[in-house]
């Protein structure tokens, strides 16, 4: 059925867009395999280029970011966490979500304030989300001036800005509502997992039908003067993010003596998943976790031993593991003190690093002088320049997102999930 409609859609947009037929033909055949069959490049969504300005740019263009967000007080902890209780592409608890979901979140709210008092009365994600998106948009300006200008938003899943918020923003920037405009939807996770940017993407899908109306397909925005959207979906192997994290390292392991320094062994830490949606829905986020770990570890030489590890934990169901915190008990009692942890998953300081890493693993390990923790990437010039250059590909190559995203985990039986991916993915939606 996907495919019957991918057919129609797409010899809608081929007899629309004949202007930029050969432009993005040819994008198309960058952007997939050389090998890759005909049936497959056939499929492939194309995003119609914005019509240009008078000052001969496709622009301006909406950056916007996505990211789970955090409180930014303690006084937003218990919506920050009745939102993420009640999300169930996040936490599953079927009809019981608007029951369950509540209780939780209440129960664990003081615990949990604590917490973000302790690391300073807040998160920080969203100080850095706006400093790096501006930062970006700053950079694509000069070397993507057909796309420019391009302008910073964040749409947060949990916390405040939260995605309606944005997308009003967006409508009063003169995005949308009869005038269409491109944006293009930057996932701030690194790695793919249904859970973060699967959630963000159906919430994001769910704003953009209740406020546009029901097309569905995005490359129809600039017929019915909606907007037109695209999506980075992953980078978890990208060159510029995997020299960001590489320097960082390279940076902690100058603070041992040298004579310790190949000695010591590289603890990579991500947020780790229930082992339901491991099993269950095959998510992709483990294998490209993975992915980054040994792309770092190749630009590093293989200069040191290394482990991934798995944290923050919430509830007594089975979790992927080992759990970092028992992984750095363990080598210390096997005798290796001198560890860095590599927070690998998050692009920058957030509870799990600030209280759980610092606090927790690296406080009570009894070894806080030789159990050391990398920077996160926050304000790194090479990270940010890494996000601009991802974002100029994207601009560049004209795809909808990338050819992964369309492909559903083989469990999944959600229609959110199945809803959005046709509207993102468009013709490389499939089963
Ligand atoms: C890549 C990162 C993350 C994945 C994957 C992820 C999955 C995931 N998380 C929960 C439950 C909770 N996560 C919480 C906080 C939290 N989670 C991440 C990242 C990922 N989560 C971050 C960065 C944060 C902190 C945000 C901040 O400080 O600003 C919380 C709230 C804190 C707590 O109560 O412990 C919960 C709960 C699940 C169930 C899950 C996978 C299905
Ligand atoms: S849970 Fe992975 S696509 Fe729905
Ligand atoms: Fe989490």
């Amino acid at each position: 059925m996907a495919l019957h409609n991918a057919a129609g859609r797409l010899s809608r947009h081929v007899v629309r867009s004949s202007a930029s037929a050969v432009r993005s033909t040819a994008s198309q055949t960058l952007w997939l395999p050389s090998n890759a069959p005909q049936k497959l490049r056939s499929m492939a969504t194309v995003v119609p280029p914005v019509t240009q300005n008078s000052a001969g740019s496709k622009g301006p263009t909406a950056m916007v970011f996505l990211n789970m967000g955090g409180p930014s007080t303690t006084g937003e902890v218990k919506d920050f966490l009745s939102r993420l209780f009640a999300d169930g592409d996040l936490i599953p608890f079927g009809r019981l979500q608007s029951y369950i979901g509540p209780i939780i979140a209440n129960r664990r709210t003081p615990k949990i304030e604590k917490q973000y008092a302790e690391i300073g009365g807040g998160s920080p994600i969203r100080k850095w989300s706006e400093y790096q998106s501006a930062e970006m948009c700053k950079i694509l300006d000069e070397i993507s001036p057909e796309t420019a200008p391009h302008k910073p938003y964040v749409a947060f899943r949990y916390a405040d800005p939260l995605t309606e918020e944005m997308y009003n923003k967006l409508f009063e920037d003169g995005f949308g509502q009869g005038r269409g405009g491109r944006a293009v939807a930057f996932t701030q996770y690194p790695q793919y997992s249904c859970s973060t940017t699967g959630s963000s993407l159906n919430e994001l899908w769910k704003w953009r039908h209740r406020l546009e109306g029901k097309t569905n397909d995005p490359t129809q925005g600039n017929q019915d003067g909606s907007i037109t959207w695209s999506v980075i979906d992953r980078w978890p192997a990208h060159p510029g993010l995997v020299k960001a994290f590489a320097k960082n390292i390279e940076d902690k392991l100058a603070e041992y003596p040298e004579e310790r320094r190949k000695d010591v062994v590289l603890l990579y830490s991500a947020h780790s998943l229930p082992m339901t949606v491991v099993n269950r829905a095959g998510d992709p986020y483990p294998a490209e976790v993975a992915a980054t770990v040994y792309a770092v570890n190749q630009r590093l030489g293989f200069s040191n031993q290394y482990r991934l590890c798995w944290q923050s934990q919430v509830g007594p169901q089975p979790w992927l593991g080992p759990q970092t915190q028992t992984s750095v008990e363990e080598y210390i009692a096997k005798g290796q003190k001198d560890l860095i942890l590599i927070p690998i998953a998050f692009t920058s300081d957030h509870i799990e690093t600030l209280y759980e890493l610092d606090k927790e693993v690296i406080g009570e390990s009894g070894h806080a002088d030789t159990v050391k923790r990398v920077e996160s990437l926050n304000g790194s010039p090479i990270f940010i320049r890494a996000l601009a250059d991802i974002a100029k590909a994207h601009l560049s190559e004209n795809q909808a997102c990338s050819m992964q995203m369309g492909l559903r985990c083989p469990g999944c039986k959600s229609d959110r999930c199945l809803e959005s991916k046709r509207f993102f993915a468009g013709q490389q939606a499939r089963l």
